[in-house]
């Protein structure tokens, strides 16, 4: 039985080293759109937003109730009531000593009154009222600006659009932003064995699940895909579709072709047309990824065995992709847990197995491998809800240890 992992070679890339470089070597693009609000949930504003308006931009009810002078209570005598305002229809007039008026929630404050009462505490007959509880002075009433003074910074450059960001901007008036345009992605997949889901397969040939999957992260991603679809084990196909995507695109990536095989052709079509930054990472599955420039477009070289593709897709791709659409990156989301199988790993590379985390009966937050690993085994994958992550030089591990675990179907960038 060997006792090193037989994939491991010297010269490995740490994986930690590998993303340090793609940060380094990655900035966010130039170019920025002008949005409608509401189309601009989940993108990066690329200015500076300040609010043109208080909010509330005057003073207001919080309650359905009486507007009237806090020193007129103290008499004990009914008020009279002069008038009424509602959210969108103010009372136009003065509310003078003795006398209030019926005011409803988000109702401007007339001129005079300095606090509300609320309808429940108050007694009223005709065209008078009297307050039948301790009142406060300045009771129930929303200052002008007291949640956003006019000219108060609302979002700064750099910041991810959220909902919560998007009604509070919407309230301060603002009906455009501008944000940092998407990337455009270029994807395809390479392989003579490799058909589109829904055609007819011939002998040997499967299936391209990796771009249809990569479709779909890079639309999570809420990024632009440039899809140049299937290309043959061919080096000018691949040369041609390269230069095309160095052209159109903001950054390549491609699945297969990246191993040492005789129709391996992406990296070497790469190493030839552009330059390899780096090539194979310390990591399982993914071992052979490759990272490069071709013509200042980057390029991610994922591995074809699917498993390889997604996960090499999380773990390198997305953090560049999110730099590059101006994104903060800021490390993998980790937990540990308490594994409930042995796994088996000679030291080497840093191992992604594929588990199901959950809390057990006392609470406890427990992992347990999925099964078979094989960088092939999609419904393995497909049933994870995390990446357990052994270190790079650890050992198998036994049952009851403490694992680092990275759940899955957390956003991605
Ligand atoms: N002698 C060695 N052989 C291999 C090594 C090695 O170090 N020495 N590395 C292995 C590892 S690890 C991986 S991962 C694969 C990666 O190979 P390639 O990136 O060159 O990918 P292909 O050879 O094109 O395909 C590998 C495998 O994946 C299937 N595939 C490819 N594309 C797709 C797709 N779009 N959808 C679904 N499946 C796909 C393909 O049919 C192959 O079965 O190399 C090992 N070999
Ligand atoms: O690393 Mo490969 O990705 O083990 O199959």
């Amino acid at each position: 039985m060997p006792t090193i992992d037989c994939c491991s070679q010297p010269g490995l890339m740490p994986i930690e080293s590998a993303r340090e470089k793609l940060l380094q070597a990655l900035s966010p693009i130039n170019g920025t759109e002008i949005l409608p609000l509401a189309q601009a949930s989940g993108r990066v504003l690329a200015e500076d937003v300040s609010s043109g308006v208080n909010l509330p931009p005057c003073d207001n009810s919080a309650m359905d109730g009486y507007a009237l002078r806090h020193e007129d209570l103290s008499s004990g005598l009914p008020l009279e009531l002069i008038g009424k305002s509602f959210a969108g229809a103010p009372f136009d007039g003065v509310v003078n000593p003795g006398t209030c008026v019926r005011i409803m929630t988000g109702a401007a404050l007339p001129e005079g009154a300095d606090t509300v009462v609320m309808q429940e505490h108050v007694d009223a007959q005709g065209e008078s009222i009297r307050v039948n509880c301790e009142v406060r002075p300045g009771d129930h009433i929303r200052r002008c600006g007291e949640d956003v003074a006019e000219g108060a910074a609302l979002l700064k450059a750099g910041e991810c659009i959220s909902v919560p960001h998007i009604a509070l901007l919407a309230a301060a008036g603002v009906g455009t932003v501008t944000v940092v345009r998407k990337p455009v992605i270029a994807l395809f997949s390479t392989g003579d064995e490799l058909r589109q889901p829904g055609e007819a397969l011939g002998k040997g040939d499967i299936y391209d699940s990796n771009r249809i999957a990569l479709l779909a992260a890079l639309a999570q991603m809420d990024l632009k895909v440039l899809d140049l679809g299937i290309l043959p084990d061919n080096k000018q196909s691949i040369s041609d579709a390269l230069q095309r995507a160095a052209k159109e695109a903001d950054a390549i990536i491609t699945s297969g072709g990246v191993s040492v095989g005789e129709a391996d052709y992406t990296r070497e079509v790469l190493e030839e047309l552009g330059e390899i930054g780096f090539w194979k990472v310390a990591m399982k599955p993914g071992k052979p990824f490759a990272f490069g420039f071709l013509q200042g477009t980057p390029f991610f070289g994922l591995p074809g065995n699917p498993v390889s593709a997604l996960v090499t897709f999380y773990q390198l791709a997305v953090p560049a992709l999110s730099i590059m659409k101006g994104d903060q990156w800021s490390g993998p989301q980790t937990l540990q847990a308490q594994l409930l199988k042995p796994l088996k790993k000679k030291p080497g590379r840093t191992d992604f197995q594929r588990g199901v985390y959950r809390t057990d009966g006392s609470g406890v937050l427990v992992v347990e491998p999925v099964g078979t690993q094989g960088s092939h085994i999609l419904s393995g994958l497909a049933v994870a809800n995390c990446f357990i992550v052994l270190a790079r030089e650890s050992g198998s591990v036994e049952a009851g240890e403490q694992v680092v675990i990275e759940p899955l179907g957390v956003p991605l960038g």
